[in-house]
């Protein structure tokens, strides 16, 4: 069974609806995960795992949130050489933009993106906590 770690950063509540939804799954199909909010995740901890799920809302100027989940990607670089990643999370008025850039991101260091990420606009639909349990459920063997 994976060990897995999730981060996230949310500023309104709508990513972290979407990792609870992930977390549901993932607890669904037996499996554990070490949930951390961005500003207190444990980075040691995250970058041990098998399986590296990370959401984000779009901040600033199609980004990521630049004050802790930004700054983790950029010195953990070569760290994410090899691992599963998956990330998802919710967007105003970009179209997701600010995923690409971070996916893009992710595949320069090497990480293996294990499914597409899950984007909402604005607050999450049924359909989309659906697929992200969905995809919870298949990260504990993936
Ligand atoms: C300061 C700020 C900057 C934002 N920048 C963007 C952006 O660049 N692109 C975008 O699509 N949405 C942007 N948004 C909208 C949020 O991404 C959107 O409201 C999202 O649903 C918030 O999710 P959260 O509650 O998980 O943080 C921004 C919102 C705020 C407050």
């Amino acid at each position: 069974m994976n060990k897995i770690s999730l981060v996230y950063y949310s500023a309104t509540g709508n990513t972290e609806q979407m990792a609870k939804a992930i977390e549901e799954g993932i607890v669904e199909a037996g499996g554990k995960v070490t949930v951390y909010k961005a500003s207190e995740m444990n980075k040691e901890d995250i970058l041990s795992s098998d399986v590296i799920v990370m959401g984000s809302s779009a901040t600033g100027a199609e980004v990521i949130d630049e004050n802790d989940l930004l700054p983790f990607m950029e010195e953990s670089g070569d760290k994410f050489k090899g691992k599963k990643v998956y990330i998802f999370g919710s967007y105003g008025w970009g179209g997701g933009e600010y995923a690409d850039n971070w996916k893009a991101q992710l595949e320069g260091f090497g990480a293996n993106i294990v499914a597409m990420p899950v984007l909402a606009n604005e607050n999450p639909s049924d359909d989309e906590l659906a697929q992200l349990k969905e995809i919870g459920k298949k990260l504990v063997t993936i």
